[in-house]
């Protein structure tokens, strides 16, 4: 078993959240950008994250919204950690590093320096984060980065052993391949998935 870092996202349910927490994972994300089939509001958030344990970080996902938005609806949620989607710039992940939030910046298919925006978590991700659709973290020109930093996009069961072993990822994310339909997960590819991760 390694010690892979394993953050499962998108979750709407007491169920799914138990479901990660109990498989193991050490991050729980929640949705909060607007116009997915996972977004949830923050007293639905608020009632999740309060069934997870101290040791296992919830973070919501934002995606392109202005820094008092995000700010409220992660004191509102209770959410300790904040994953930014948008072109947000260091300024952006100064002003909430402030209130000692562990800052997770993603960005897509870009390869870029470990914390160079302040961030504790640097996101390697597709284009359209949350689509499932996986990208080629194995060509010849993508080059991970040092340090801590998680592989995000189109990965599932099947795919993620390989996905870690070719590109060296300290963690890695998922939402749509640990679900039986769009938005929906499933607590068997939740465990499938963090077997195969850690296997
Ligand atoms: O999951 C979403 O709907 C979402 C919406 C907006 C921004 C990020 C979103 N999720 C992130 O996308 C990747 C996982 O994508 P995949 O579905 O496994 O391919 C992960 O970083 C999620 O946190």
């Amino acid at each position: 078993m390694s010690d892979l870092f394993v953050k499962i996202c998108g979750l709407r349910t007491a169920r799914d959240v138990d479901a990660a927490v109990a498989a193991g994972a050490d991050a729980v994300g929640f949705v909060f950008a607007p116009g997915s089939p996972r977004t949830i509001g923050a007293a639905e958030a608020r009632e999740l994250a309060a069934r997870v344990p101290a040791g296992v970080l919830t973070v919501g996902v934002f995606r392109g919204q202005p820094v008092e938005e995000v700010r409220r609806l992660a004191e509102e949620s209770g959410v300790r950690g904040v994953q930014l989607h948008g072109d947000e710039g260091p300024e952006f992940y100064g002003a909430l590093r402030a209130e000692g939030r562990t800052l997770l910046r993603a960005t897509a298919l870009r390869v870029e320096r470990c914390g160079e925006y302040g961030e504790d978590l640097l996101l390697i991700d597709a284009p359209d984060p949350g689509s499932g659709k996986p990208w080629n973290w194995a060509a010849q020109e993508f080059t991970a980065p040092r340090g801590r930093w998680l592989l995000a996009g189109g990965l599932d069961a099947a795919n993620v052993a390989e996905a870690v072993e070719t590109t060296g990822a300290w963690g890695v994310d998922v939402s749509s391949g640990v679900e039986s339909a769009r938005g929906v997960k499933s607590p068997d590819l939740i465990r499938a998935f963090v077997a195969a991760a850690r296997g």
